[in-house]
């Protein structure tokens, strides 16, 4: 993990290029960094005496060796013993949380509202290991001292790092933002490829370091994919545990609906995308409630329903992407918020919320073996199970096989990604992420 060395003068922040190239040309490797790599990179025996600024430690800090706190950034390599002070003595034990592609702009969000508490609560502290590239490392630094300018009382670690293997170590959930996005002319396979392998690797490193049963939530897309290729590489992580993201069209579609029936979006429930977060998901208004109705008892003009309201919640990204000029960034961050906390506390009775999860088992008939967006009820213990009480009619059974199709022809073309032989890719035309129309 890369850390500033803290007994240098120079500020924890700057990073002479020559470092850099050396780290990471090491650290990029999938391997875990050799000891003397860590020794020379920060000898064990350094006192910590936190370079940015020389600020001195206040009375009832603690300050540890190396060992404990190995990966730190600026005023993060402070410890406090938090059962010391009367504000922080009934905290809860501080978790770990990884989030890739931490210089990009949905993280732009996502990091500050995890490190506000408004995700797992005002008692839980948080550690945020940010994992970036080569390419991104300065905008790494850059993030971290936002969140160091913060001063968020629950965020009590940031470490950043450009190897998986030193991110992921011990984390319980691992929020994967990062992947390239499409550029002009490149090719739905080629991309499926390319940030294939980054989740391949992704997952091998998780596999190997993180807590047996760390919660991952794909976003970069295409996330549905990339989530079975993560999990399919890290076979001793139970694959239940990964999701991906759909929650952004759940929002989006729940918005819809109460904008056509006149009412606050609060009276939307139980709204599944089911299959794909592409241009083939199902947003499902047949088992969707508006003020505990069913929808189409609400909405009569069943012709919107079918085809404008399901055009839209399909086409909502690249429409965004079009008036911005980027992708959803703000919305997504809050969806991933969404769907952390849909994990962390228990579902309203009745309701649910939509994930991309493993179909293994599914009760629904869909093809076994694949990352579909589906209905989920939790506990609020971080696990889920599929709701059963759901109907289907000719119509919905149509959309949600043409997605099944689209994510088993996506799956093929990764075949050399998940153990399965030679990937072969035969993508239907209108294959498309929603920000590409
Ligand atoms: N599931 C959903 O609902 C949604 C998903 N998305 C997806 O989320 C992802 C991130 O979006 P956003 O934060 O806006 O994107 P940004 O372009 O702002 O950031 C993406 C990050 O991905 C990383 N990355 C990893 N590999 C590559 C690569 N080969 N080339 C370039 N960058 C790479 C970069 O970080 P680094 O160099 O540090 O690795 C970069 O900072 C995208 O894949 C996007 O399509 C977006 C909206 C909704
Ligand atoms: O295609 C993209 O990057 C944007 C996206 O997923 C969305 O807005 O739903």
């Amino acid at each position: 993990m890369a850390v500033a060395e803290l007994t240098s003068p120079t500020p924890a922040y700057t990073h002479t290029a020559s470092h850099l190239r050396s780290f990471s040309q090491l650290s990029l490797s999938s391997t875990h960094l050799s000891l003397p790599f860590r020794r020379s990179f920060r000898p064990r025996n350094t006192v910590i005496t936190c370079s940015v600024n020389q600020v001195q430690a206040p009375v009832s800090v603690q300050t540890r060796q190396p060992k404990e706190k190995s990966d730190c950034f600026g005023v993060f390599c402070l410890t406090y013993d938090l059962k010391s002070e009367q504000e922080t003595k009934s905290w809860k034990k501080l978790i770990k949380i990884a989030v890739s592609g931490a210089a990009g702009m949905i993280s732009n969000h996502l990091l500050f509202k995890l490190a506000s508490g408004e995700v797992f609560g005002p008692d839980q502290p948080i550690a945020l290991k940010l994992l970036g590239s080569e390419r991104s490392f300065q905008a790494l630094e850059g993030v971290a001292m936002e969140l160091e300018d913060s001063l968020y009382p629950l965020l009590r670690e940031v470490s950043i790092g450009v190897n998986p293997y030193e991110v992921f170590e011990d984390v319980e959930w691992a929020l994967l933002v990062g992947a390239k996005p499409r550029g002009p002319g490149m090719e739905r396979s080629n991309l499926l490829d390319i940030n294939g392998q980054i989740f391949a690797e992704q997952g091998k490193a998780l596999n190997a370091v993180a807590s047996r049963n760390v919660k991952v939530i794909v976003v970069g897309n295409p996330c549905n994919t990339n989530s079975l290729i993560c999990l399919k590489n890290a076979p001793n992580i139970p694959a239940k545990n990964f999701h991906a993201l759909t929650r952004l069209d759940e929002n989006r579609a729940k918005c819809q609906l109460a904008l056509k029936a006149g009412v606050f979006y609060d009276k939307v429930s139980n709204m599944t995308i089911w299959g794909n977060h592409s241009t083939t998901q199902v947003p499902d208004f047949l088992n969707a409630r508006i003020n505990g109705l069913p929808v189409k008892e609400v909405i009569k003009d069943h012709k919107w329903l079918e085809e404008e309201f399901t055009e839209k919640i399909q086409k909502r990204g690249g429409v965004l992407i079009q008036k911005w000029g980027r992708s959803s960034a703000a919305s997504t961050a809050v969806s991933v918020v969404d769907a952390i906390k849909s994990l962390v506390t228990p579902t309203p009775e009745g309701d649910w919320f939509s994930s991309g999860v493993y179909t293994t088992g599914n009760p629904y008939g869909i093809a076994e073996d694949l990352v579909f967006s589906m209905p989920c009820r939790s506990k609020g213990d971080g696990d889920y199970e599929l709701v059963k009480d759901v109907v289907f009619d000719d119509y919905l059974l149509k959309k949600i096989r043409k997605t099944e199709a689209e994510l088993l022809a996506e799956k093929r073309c990764v075949a050399h990604l998940i153990g399965e032989g030679a990937g072969f890719c035969d993508l239907p035309g209108d294959t498309m992420l929603p920000g590409e129309m």
